[in-house]
């Protein structure tokens, strides 16, 4: 077949086929199609603004603006709201009203709350605030995770192990988030296996949910394509979720590309806020109305209300003095916004 164009190459093995492009197989199987490609019906929102949104702030926000915040995204219809982080105050000075926020909050019987714990302390702390479900965050570069959480990849392990085991005692779910996943602030390239090999141990701890995190926003649909496809070897597509920063402007296409490969969990943060204090140079999360209007623009259900998201990105824009990072909420302010929206 030396002559043959890869393309035909493929087209003569279908299981080639599938197994260089997974989300085929349900294009094929299922025809539910936008140009091409198999999307979600339906795609979970985990709402990480009042976290990663705010834990990198300069300036003290007053935990009454946070509690805001958290009531007012309670509103939307968002199902997850990832609330605050008990971490070291002396590591992340932000976060050190955890326990207040967690307690101050309006909690909605319809909204889950899950806050950061890096180990033992932090869980047993975030259940006496009232914690139900709680996310560990690894790495899946060594200097990155030195730098985060001050332990190296398979120390952190043990410390998740410690909260896992700690955690299903309690029935309380896990959510896991693998940093660094297409690039890392310190050591550039990371390898794909070396995410899967993270995602994995999380997985097969007890996490139900891995987040594979952009952290410094470095990545392209190109190298999300193989960092997907790579991953999904190991953890099924159902338990993953994608955690994108715009640094490089290339969250929303690096969402789609994953939709495409069957991720159907997406997080981001209200009016685009954040970054990671252990990043430098990382930019804001994807903004979740940025995320909200092409999702539905592509006909996929959220059960989120973009409005009201607007309204809250609006109330923390004007509370940290600020403009927001989304592109939605950006038009939506000028004369020629979307009136559908
Ligand atoms: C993990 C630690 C605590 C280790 O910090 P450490 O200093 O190595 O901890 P240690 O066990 O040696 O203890 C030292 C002191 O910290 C205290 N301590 C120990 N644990 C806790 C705790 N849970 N809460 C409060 N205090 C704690 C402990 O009690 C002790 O206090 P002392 O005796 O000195 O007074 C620290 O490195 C830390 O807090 N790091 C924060 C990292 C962080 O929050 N990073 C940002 C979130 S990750 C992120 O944004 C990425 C993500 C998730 O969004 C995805 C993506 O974008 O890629």
């Amino acid at each position: 077949m030396g002559n043959v164009p890869t393309t035909v190459k493929h087209c003569l093995s279908y299981e080639q086929l599938i197994e260089d492009y997974p989300w085929l197989r349900r294009w094929l199987q299922e025809d539910k199609t936008i140009t091409g490609h198999a999307y979600p019906e339906f795609v979970k929102i985990v709402e990480v603004g009042p976290r990663d949104g705010l834990q990198n702030e300069k300036e003290i926000v007053p935990t009454g603006v946070k509690i805001q915040l958290i009531d007012m995204l309670s509103g939307t219809g968002l199902s997850v709201i990832e609330a605050t982080s008990f971490v070291s105050s002396k590591w992340v000075p932000q976060m050190a009203d955890h326990t207040d926020v967690l307690r101050g909050i309006q909690k909605a019987s319809n909204v889950q709350y899950p806050v950061l714990t890096p180990n033992l302390q932090g869980f047993q702390d975030a259940v006496a605030a009232g914690a139900t479900e709680v996310a560990v965050f690894g790495s899946a570069s060594e200097t990155f995770s030195k730098k985060n959480i001050n332990c190296s990849v398979d120390e952190s392990m043990l410390r998740f192990e410690e909260v896992i085991n700690a955690a299903k005692k309690r029935q309380i779910p896990v959510r896991g988030y693998v940093s660094c996943a297409l690039g890392c602030p310190h050591e550039g390239h990371i390898e794909p296996s070396k995410v899967a090999e993270v995602a994995k141990r999380l997985y097969e701890m007890g996490c139900y949910e891995i987040s594979l995190g952009d952290t410094i926003g470095i990545g392209t649909p190109g190298s999300m394509l193989k960092m997907l496809q790579r991953v999904m070897k190991d953890v099924p597509i159902n338990a993953l979720a994608v955690h994108c920063h715009d640094t490089y402007g290339q969250a929303l296409p690096n969402i789609l590309t994953a939709l495409q490969m069957g991720v159907s969990v997406v997080d981001s943060a209200v009016a685009g806020l954040g970054g990671c204090p252990y990043a430098r140079g990382s930019s804001g999360n994807v903004s979740t109305e940025d995320v909200l209007y092409m999702l539905h623009g592509m006909g996929i259900e959220t059960g989120v209300n973009i409005a009201k998201v607007i309204e809250a990105g609006s109330f923390i824009c004007s509370a940290l003095s600020r403009k927001t990072n989304s592109k939605v909420a950006q038009a939506r302010s000028t004369a020629c916004c979307d009136e559908s929206l």
